[in-house]
């Protein structure tokens, strides 16, 4: 991340103008653009809505115009801001400008200085400049992820004296977030039911904003609201940043929550020139206070706006388009808009039914070797599902199968307990009032601190108003604590202060201080359970090898800049677009991707739509429409296969049991479809199968064959057609096995 100065935005400099204009050629920015397109890149002044369906080209547009102003309006990069909702879209615009307009060498990557990111990295950055007008916060302030949000949540229900067996941190967690971004709303709306339930809430609301201003900390929603909190209080910060951005670019402006909302107002409050784009048929993030008034009412909100429509589909099939339409259709909240393309009919959509979750991922990873087989790469497909859980037995199938694939979240990573136990480490380094750290740590590797002596230190703080860091530094913090957890604690106090000089250092130095001062042996064995500590060993390496990276992007960022990144990460972060790997990811993280193979996991009643967030829902109906919509953004992922699969039978975290298959489902067009259910198994086993076509030509119910793996078998049945035939093989050595035939290399032996 760089940390150009504001000032740079009034200084006339040499780089203002239009660097470059001449290499690229405006003729050359609208290649292949249709009208509309065409029109939204070169829109005047003013603010620009573009409303369109999915794979219209927004994003396309979004980027060529950021491109068209810099090289033909004479607008410098960093008078742009642009706002994109994941950290991979974000890159991409980077490398994008970056490629439009070579920057010098030092400062690629950087979109050529041009303010490109998503709200939180913004906000991250504006905060680490003008946090100080903000009373008891100062830039070294620590960014808190939900976990430590609910560890601290925790601390506080025990604290306050109630059961946090009932009042439990992950629900609280989320109701002072809902409260928080309701309260960017305007319209006074007031969320309170009366209840004792509320109260403790409340209360514990109260103690929680005390206590994160103590430890000078911020969760995401605070990095949101806090820069909200300086706009609207501190107009001259506002106008700053008002008078810089001359160019205000939003993507994916659907997803906006009224917070986000209200943050764009102020960006775009000096020049006006405001530029949008989103699909309310998208918007899939209401649960976290999306509003998608925010888009419907844009040309109220901005007299004067242009609005510019975008029609034709570049992406899908005509099949999975005609697919996506279908479903989406059942929405009642919404305007009618039918996308349409020029592009094939192509493939029918595959849906097909699976006994278990197994049979569901063998089932996928056979149609990804598939896709492979015919040609494509494994970096072509991607597997989407509602609910994490349900990655584990895909993630099973496609080892078994030798499938290379990535897990499109970067926050797994994170997540784990090695890298968290540094984060936290480096939180301390750069933050000790950091309170969740310290507890995190400060029995890593044990050290007999136990939670009597921890109660006693923090006790020992909180009555004097310090950190409990700070409180280690007094006298008399110890008098109460005996034994071991004494020695324990006064090594920790010595291991802080050694972190303490990693404070100004880059990122990979600072990393080498945290480990010297850990017993890295001692504390990989401390969390063996079982299988050995290379995992873990490689996993710091992995993160050292992050920290080394960062440093050579932004010399200028250090820890501080570092310790931002790594925070921010969110799910789509680790996707390497141009590896040759299978992507998972959850419906949520997929918006805005792209991929020629997509199958959709789990397409059951209970997970799409999803039970809880119907039965929690103000509205069912409307949960079921924005589940939908989420189907719908999963389709229309797809350029050219689609498939769709669902179980009978599920394993939950509490056993298994029988399942139905989705309600939308019966929404997909019968004409666009190809279903394999058991019943058709069965039928295609009479009928469907040709054994004169195809992959099982020769192929017959009682033929033994041979396969290169299991040896010598019988066929028992044969079932599907084209690509989906498949025999059923009782093997001499190996017993029953389904296997699709396409790939299966079986050679018949008995004639
Ligand atoms: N005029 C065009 N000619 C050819 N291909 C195009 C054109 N416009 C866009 N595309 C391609 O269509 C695909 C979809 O474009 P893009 O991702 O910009 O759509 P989008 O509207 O942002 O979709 P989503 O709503 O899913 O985010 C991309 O591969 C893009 O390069
Ligand atoms: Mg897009």
């Amino acid at each position: 991340m760089d940390w150009l100065d504001l000032k740079e935005a009034t200084a006339p400099s040499a780089l203002s103008g239009a660097p470059n204009a001449d290499a690229v050629a405006e003729s050359q920015l609208l290649e292949g653009l249709n009208d509309a397109q065409r029109e939204a890149v070169l829109a005047g002044s003013g603010p620009l809505l573009i409303v369109a369906g999915p794979g219209s080209g927004k994003t396309r547009v979004v980027t060529t115009r950021i491109a068209h102003l810099v090289t033909q309006r004479g607008i410098a990069p960093w008078e742009i801001l642009a706002i994109t909702f994941t950290n991979k879209a974000a890159k991409e615009m980077r490398e994008r400008v970056d490629r439009l307009i070579p920057p010098p060498e030092a400062e690629q990557g950087r979109g050529g200085g041009s303010w490109i990111g998503t709200f939180h990295s913004m906000c991250a950055r504006i905060l680490r400049r003008e946090i100080d007008v903000l009373e008891g916060y100062t830039r070294d302030f620590s960014i808190h992820d939900t976990g430590d949000r609910n560890n601290l949540i925790k601390t506080i229900v025990k604290d306050l004296g109630f059961d946090p067996k009932q009042f439990r941190a992950p629900q609280i967690g989320s109701w002072i977030s809902a409260r928080k971004n309701r309260r960017g709303r305007d319209d006074g709306f007031e969320l309170s039911d009366g209840s004792m339930e509320e109260d403790v809430f409340l209360a514990v609301e109260k103690k929680y904003r005390e206590r994160m201003r103590q430890q000078n900390a911020l969760d995401f929603d605070d990095l949101l609201l806090k820069v909200l909190e300086i706009f609207d209080h501190h107009h001259g910060v506002r106008d700053a940043y008002a008078r810089r951005f001359r160019q205000v670019l939003v993507d994916e402006y659907q997803d906006t929550n009224r917070v986000q909302y209200r943050l764009v107002k102020h960006f775009a409050s000096f020049h006006g020139n405001l530029t949008v784009c989103g699909d309310p048929d998208q918007s899939i993030y209401a649960w976290r206070g999306a509003d998608i008034r925010n888009i419907l009412d844009f040309e109220e909100d901005y007299p004067g706006a242009q609005t510019v429509r975008l029609e034709q589909n570049y992406r899908s099939t005509g099949r999975i388009l005609e697919a996506a339409n279908a479903v989406i259709s059942n929405n009642t909240a919404r305007k009618d808009k039918d996308l349409f393309t020029d592009g094939e009919q192509g493939e029918r959509v595959v849906v097909i039914e699976c006994g278990d979750e197994n049979d569901e991922a063998r089932e996928i990873a056979a149609q990804i070797r598939s896709h492979v087989a015919r040609g494509g790469n494994y970096g072509d497909c991607a597997v989407l599902y509602r609910a994490g859980f349900l990655q584990r037995a895909i993630e099973a199938a496609l080892r078994y199968d030798a499938v290379p694939y990535q897990v499109v979240a970067g926050l797994e990573f994170y997540q784990r307990k090695e890298i968290k136990d540094l984060v936290a480490l480096l939180r301390l380094a750069l933050n000790p009032a950091d309170d969740v750290a310290f507890v995190r740590v400060v029995n890593t590797p044990a050290r007999g601190v136990g939670d009597t002596s921890l109660a006693r230190l923090a006790h020992f703080a909180q009555e004097r108003g310090l950190s409990m860091a700070n409180a280690l530094g007094e006298a008399d913090a110890l008098n109460e604590i005996r034994g071991r957890a004494k020695k324990g604690l006064a090594e920790f106090a010595g291991a802080l202060e050694e972190l303490a000089l990693a404070r100004e250092l880059d990122a990979a130095v600072a990393l080498d201080v945290v480990l010297e001062s850990l017993d890295v042996d001692r504390w990989l064995a401390e969390m063996d359970d079982g299988s050995g500590t290379a995992d873990r060993a490689a996993n710091v390496e992995e993160f050292r090898a992050f920290a080394s990276d960062y440093d050579e992007r932004s010399p200028e960022g250090k820890l501080r800049g570092f310790l931002e990144e790594v925070a921010l990460v969110s799910d789509t972060d680790a996707y390497e677009g141009d590896e040759d790997r299978v992507k998972l990811m959850t419906l949520h993280a997929c918006k805005g991707l792209e991929f020629r193979f997509v199958a959709i996991a789990g397409v059951e009643d209970e997970l799409l739509p999803h039970e809880r967030a119907v039965d929690e829902a103000a509205d069912p109906d409307v949960a079921i429409e924005e589940e939908r919509r989420l189907f719908y953004v999963g389709i229309t992922r797809a350029k050219e296969r689609l498939l769709v699969t669902y179980t009978t039978y599920r394993s939950f975290f509490g056993g298994g049991r029988p399942v139905l298959p989705s309600r939308y489902l019966r929404e997909l067009p019968e004409a666009e479809i190809e279903g394999v259910g058991p019943e058709e198994r069965e039928e295609e086993a009479l009928g469907a199968f040709d054994p004169a076509k195809g992959a099982g030509a020769g192929l017959e119910v009682g033929a033994i064959v041979m396969h290169p793996h299991f040896g010598r078998g019988k066929i028992e049945q044969l079932t599907g057609a084209g690509i989906n035939a498949r025999a059923t093989v009782d093997f001499v050595r190996e017993g029953r096995k389904q296997l699709l035939l396409q790939y299966a290399s079986l050679e018949r032996l008995d004639r």
